[in-house]
């Protein structure tokens, strides 16, 4: 068996076209959304990742702004700056690129952050919200795996999650969204073991861990649907994922490719969710009377 490919590049492409729209009418409701994209330092991949999303927010209307500090910012001019963003009108998103350098405290700047222009999701008010299923900004990563899963018509109620690492910003979240849409859930990571005994029984298998080549054929289910967070460089310095590529990709049902799969969803539910908020502000105007 050849496994279906999961086509998140092409998904995530449908899924622009789709905003051009809510953008239009965002803006005859005289509101342009805008996203405020901060990066310290010089990190070729951070520096990477940032143009990919002001590109994005440039296709589909969204106003951006890139504001670039230097890598010996210190934490309190970072907080300053978000303080300020927080209480711009015309900025409804807000995204500091991690990681940070050392001298600040990521944790401190997740939190500086207004929750109602916390696109990214990693405030905790917005994970307490998601916890209890309340409405809030669900990580894009995660909601990015959500969205293919939907667009490929997997159904995730009753199966069994088996997912590959606890960070803060993909592995938790993804573990409680996929609970959020009553799957069963196990949660996996660098204690576990032996890991294959838990990946085997995966119905959908997130992996999220950063190491080439940790998952074989050997280690899924025959018909499993794979997503692979992944993005590592191998010897070749060609981009690949978490997952043995070749050989899990004749034994799984679907599966996402490295580059072209989480990548792209993550950056259009970061649209996605500066969309939300640009839209939440709309509505509430018009409940306000104004
Ligand atoms: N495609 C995309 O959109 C995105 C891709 N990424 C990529 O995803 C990967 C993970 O990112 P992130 O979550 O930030 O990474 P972190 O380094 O924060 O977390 C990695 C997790 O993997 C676990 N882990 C480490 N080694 C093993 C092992 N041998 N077996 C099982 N679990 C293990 C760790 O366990 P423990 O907690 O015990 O240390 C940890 O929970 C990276 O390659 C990153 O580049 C990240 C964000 C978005
Ligand atoms: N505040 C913050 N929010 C993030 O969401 C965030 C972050 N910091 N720090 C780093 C990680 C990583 N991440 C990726 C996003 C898109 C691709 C992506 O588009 N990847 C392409 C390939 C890109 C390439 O070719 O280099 C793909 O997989 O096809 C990858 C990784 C977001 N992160």
């Amino acid at each position: 068996m050849t496994a279906k490919l999961i086509d998140g590049k092409a998904i995530a492409a449908a899924k622009r076209l789709n905003m051009k729209t809510r953008v239009s009418q965002l803006r005859s409701e005289g509101l342009l959304p805008g996203l405020a994209v901060v990066l310290v330092g010089e990190n070729p991949a951070s520096k990477s990742y940032v143009k990919g999303k002001i590109r994005d927010c440039e296709e589909v209307g969204i106003h951006s702004e890139l504001i670039r500090l230097p890598e010996s910012v210190s934490e309190k001019e970072l907080l300053d700056k978000i303080s300020l963003l927080n209480q711009r009108d015309e900025i409804h998103g807000i995204l500091v690129q991690l990681p940070l350098p050392k001298q600040i405290s990521e944790e401190k700047v997740i939190q500086a952050i207004s929750p109602e222009k916390d696109v990214d999701g990693f405030h905790p008010v917005n994970l307490g919200r998601m916890m209890t299923n309340q409405d809030c900004f669900v990580p894009c990563t995660p909601a990015g795996i959500m969205e293919m899963l939907k667009a490929i018509n997997v159904s995730v109620t009753g199966k069994h999650a088996v997912i590959v690492g606890r960070s803060h910003i993909v592995g938790k979240p993804a573990s409680q969204l996929f609970l959020n849409h009553s799957a069963t859930v196990t949660i996996c990571h660098s204690k576990t073991n032996p890991l294959s005994n838990y990946t085997k029984q995966a119905d959908i298998l997130v992996v999220a861990v950063g190491h080439s080549d940790l998952i074989h054929a050997e280690d899924i289910k025959p018909g499993a649907v794979v997503i692979d967070v992944g993005m590592n460089r191998n010897s070749e310095g060609k981009l690949v994922g978490d997952v043995a590529f070749d050989e899990v990709c004749q034994k799984a049902g679907f599966i996402t490719p490295v580059p072209g799969g989480v990548g792209p969803m993550t950056r259009v539910m970061l649209l996605e969710n500066t969309l939300k908020a640009a839209e939440k502000i709309v509505k509430e105007r018009a409940c306000d009377g104004e």
